[in-house]
């Protein structure tokens, strides 16, 4: 495998269609490009057997569920993957779907993926993809943490089962995933017919998928979302609380330098400690590579992704944030931080930014 196989993250609550999804997806294009790990919750898994009567490239994980105590196996499956596919001379596979369980946090699976080094020499993160059923998504988004969460750190969220909605539902739907992932592409599917677009692979797609959502946000000014849900009923915890996840996103007018990136990064990182879940930034720096891609996971910021060109109309760079109790006028001002040009300066303060670059 010379250049790196994407890895795109396929979440959703139970049972709101990520199997049918990923299965019409692979009947339309078949395997050749693509590996899909499955994890199921419970110790008996199913979704294999629906994938292997169109696919051979399909790995199961072991029972239990990949956020809380496969992170392991996740990775000897990938670099197994990886193996696979150099003795067999394919270079043309392109993506490795994971589909998590219906109550997995998507959170850790990313650190697994991003914060190993050995796995990273060979795969880069896609996108996070959440289904959310368009009948009982909205009183899961209420009911259940792990739906929330999901969806809030989707990049593209899925409204599966159009077909058995009515037009008033779906309305509420799209409102109120508005408001919980407002930078989210969001797509409709009965029947899994919107696969081919979800699972794009090329980087340039990806990106554009990425920031177009983010962009009709951001147009409409910096804002701060709010969304909150019930604590998850059932025991599921990971000792995090989903109240008031919100996001915040914005143009930005300093130049960045990538010794501001690290210092914002800290800033940010330092002021909401566990209450950050996830940022996106769309970056032009002045730099031999200036087009990048850059992307925290929890408190973790993961290698950049370099753009070959920029992705859109618009040259200005932009930043998302998604977290708890995020605060927009305390992101705006942290964003002149990434103007910060003294690679040692750590400000932890917006008083110490000032001072860094008075
Ligand atoms: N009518 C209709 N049924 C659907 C659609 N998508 C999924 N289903 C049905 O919903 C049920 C659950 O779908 P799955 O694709 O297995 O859902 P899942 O998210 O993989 O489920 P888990 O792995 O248990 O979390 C199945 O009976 C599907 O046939 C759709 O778009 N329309």
């Amino acid at each position: 495998m010379d250049r790196k196989v994407t890895c795109n993250v396929l979440t959703g609550f139970l049972g709101s269609g990520k199997t049918t999804l990923l299965n019409a997806f692979l009947r339309q294009h078949g395997t050749g490009g693509t590996a899909v790990i499955v994890n199921e919750f419970g110790a008996i898994g199913l979704d294999q057997f629906v994938f292997q009567e169109v696919a051979d490239n399909v790995y199961l994980l072991d029972s239990g569920c990949l956020c809380c105590t496969v992170t392991h196996s996740l990775r000897e499956t990938l670099l197994q993957i990886k193996d696979v596919a150099a003795q067999a001379g394919q270079a043309d596979l392109r993506q490795v779907i994971i589909e998590t369980t219906g109550l997995a946090d998507p959170l850790p699976i990313l650190h697994a993926l991003l914060g190993d080094r050995v796995l990273m020499d060979h795969f880069q993160l896609g996108q996070v993809i959440a289904t959310v059923d368009a009948v009982q998504g909205a009183a899961q988004l209420h009911t259940h943490g792990e739906s929330l969460r999901q969806a809030s750190v989707a990049d593209q969220l899925v409204i599966t089962k159009t077909d058995l909605a009515g037009a008033a539902p779906l309305k509420v739907l799209r409102g109120l995933l508005k408001q919980v992932n407002p930078h989210a592409q969001v797509s409709e599917s009965a029947a899994g017919q919107a696969a081919t677009s979800v699972f794009a692979v090329d980087e340039v797609c990806r990106s554009m998928a990425l920031l177009s959502s983010q962009q009709r946000h951001i147009e409409s000014g910096v804002a701060v979302s709010q969304f909150s849900a019930a604590q998850p009923e059932e025991a599921h915890d990971h000792g995090i609380h989903d109240h008031g996840i919100g996001s915040w996103s914005a143009f930005i007018d300093v130049q960045p330098t990538w010794a501001g990136v690290s210092a914002w990064w800290n800033l940010l990182v330092h002021h909401y400690e566990d209450r950050l879940l996830r940022c996106k930034g769309l970056l032009r720096m002045d730099d031999a590579r200036p087009f990048v891609l850059i992307q925290g996971v929890g408190k973790v910021f993961h290698s950049p992704t370099f753009l070959a060109r920029w992705p859109d109309a618009d040259p200005r760079s932009r930043l998302v944030c998604i977290g708890l109790d995020l605060d927009a006028g305390w992101l705006q001002d942290s964003v002149r931080a990434l103007s910060i040009a003294e690679p040692s300066s750590r400000p932890l303060t917006l008083d110490e930014v000032n001072d860094c670059l008075s």
